[in-house]
């Protein structure tokens, strides 16, 4: 009998994305039975994906939930902290894949991204673990970018200066980073048509258009366009914010090094991109290696990783949000030994925050689990 496979959060950002690349995979192919739930819109009809997607059933209904073998959210932390205990208390054994945080630090789930930890993974799945949740979203491209130097146990402590897109705080802010953008441009209108008018006029402008009372960041908080905002969610220990703690905690726990753990560390810094998330890295590896070396291990991190020759023409052509963003390509250059010796590296890294950041390694685990139980 074929297996039933519960949908929730499908019309969010995220589950957009889920469902866009099913499609594209052709994910929808009769090989499971696939009913959509919604928080909001239950007895409406289901999402137009060509086929008959039926009515929606209300996704706090504990009993239909727990009809599905499979429950796929990307509704978020909240939901998942108020639905998943019941439905674990009430008895259901199902799997339970999630793109929220909430779950990714207990002991009975796996943080999931199978081409690095594929391993992990199987473990999991042998030992009986049934919550299996997609890992945040900068670890993930991370490791995307340079797993190979983690599979080769190169990396003796890590650390890294984050330049995140705003669509990693939502679909709000998204919109919030455009419209901050179309100020600006309006009120910078005039003294911009005119290219020989005074730098210093347009500049006042615009840092005079970015302070006043009127410029919208009410979900930011703070202007982004023509700024940044080296603040991430919320404070933890220690001066972190809680995306800092998440490079050490997740990466440790992706890559199931419960018991030898590799330091990472850095600063967190939402800028002006859209969707694709880039970060600095500077590496201290176990032992020097040769750049060549370098770059054929970190070419080999997965097969979506592409490495961009450190040079002006590449890096500009292929490594940024620009370049990357909506595809699945992580790319990784500038790669170089820092001054501090040749078992120092550096490199930048860049991909696409609701692809390999949030949606694809949920719509993976899918697929893992849906072969793993047929
Ligand atoms: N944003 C990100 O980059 C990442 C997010 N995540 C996780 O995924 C979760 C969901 O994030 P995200 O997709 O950004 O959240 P969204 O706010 O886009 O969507 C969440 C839910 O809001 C409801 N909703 C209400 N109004 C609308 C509307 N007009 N359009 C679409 N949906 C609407 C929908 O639920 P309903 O149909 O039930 O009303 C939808 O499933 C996050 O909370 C986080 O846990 C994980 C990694 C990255
Ligand atoms: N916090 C991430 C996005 C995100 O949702 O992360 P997580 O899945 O760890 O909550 C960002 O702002 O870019």
């Amino acid at each position: 009998m074929a297996k039933r496979v519960g949908f929730v959060g499908w019309r969010g950002m995220v589950g957009s994305v889920l469902m866009q690349r099913m499609q594209e995979e052709s994910d929808f192919n009769g090989s499971f039975d696939a009913v959509f739930f919604s928080t909001s819109q239950a007895g409406q009809k289901g999402p137009d994906l060509g086929f008959d997607t039926g009515i929606l059933q209300d996704a706090y209904d504990t009993k239909s939930l727990s009809s599905c073998d499979i429950i796929v959210t990307c509704q978020g932390g909240d939901y998942t902290k108020k639905v998943h205990p019941i439905l674990r208390k009430e008895g259901w054994k199902g799997y339970w894949i999630d793109a929220a945080s909430t779950l990714r630090m207990e002991k009975d789930s796996i943080i999931v991204l199978d081409p690095i930890n594929m391993d992990v993974i199987k473990k999991g799945l042998s030992s009986g673990i049934k919550d299996y949740i997609g890992g945040n979203c900068t670890v993930s491209l991370m490791l995307m970018g340079i797993g190979g130097l983690f599979r080769e146990d190169l990396v003796e402590w890590l650390t890294s200066m984050t330049y995140q897109a705003a669509s990693g705080a939502g679909a709000k802010n998204m919109r919030e980073l455009v419209s901050q953008m179309n100020h600006i441009g309006k009120k910078a209108e005039d003294l911009l048509a005119d290219p020989a008018g005074s730098i210093l006029e347009l500049d006042r402008c615009v840092a005079k258009t970015i302070r006043s009372q009127d410029f919208p960041t009410d979900n930011f908080g703070a202007p982004l366009a023509g700024s940044l905002i080296p603040w991430i969610d919320r404070a933890v220990e220690d001066g972190q914010t809680r995306e800092e703690w998440k490079g050490y905690a997740e990466t440790n726990k992706i890559l199931g090094r419960k018991d030898s753990p590799i330091p990472v560390d850095g600063i967190c810094v939402r800028i002006g991109a859209m969707r694709s998330h880039s970060q600095a890295l500077t590496i201290k590896l176990k032992k020097s290696i040769s750049i060549k070396e370098a770059e054929d291990i970190i070419a080999s991190s997965s097969g979506w990783t592409k490495l961009v020759a450190n040079n002006k023409e590449d890096t500009l052509k292929e490594l940024s949000p620009a370049a990357v963003s909506g595809t699945l390509t992580v790319a990784t250059g500038r790669i170089r030994h820092l001054k501090m010796g040749k078992d120092y590296l550096t490199l930048f890294t860049v991909g696409d925050q609701l692809l390999w950041g949030a949606a694809e390694p949920v719509r993976r685990m899918l697929n893992i689990v849906i072969e793993y139980i047929s």
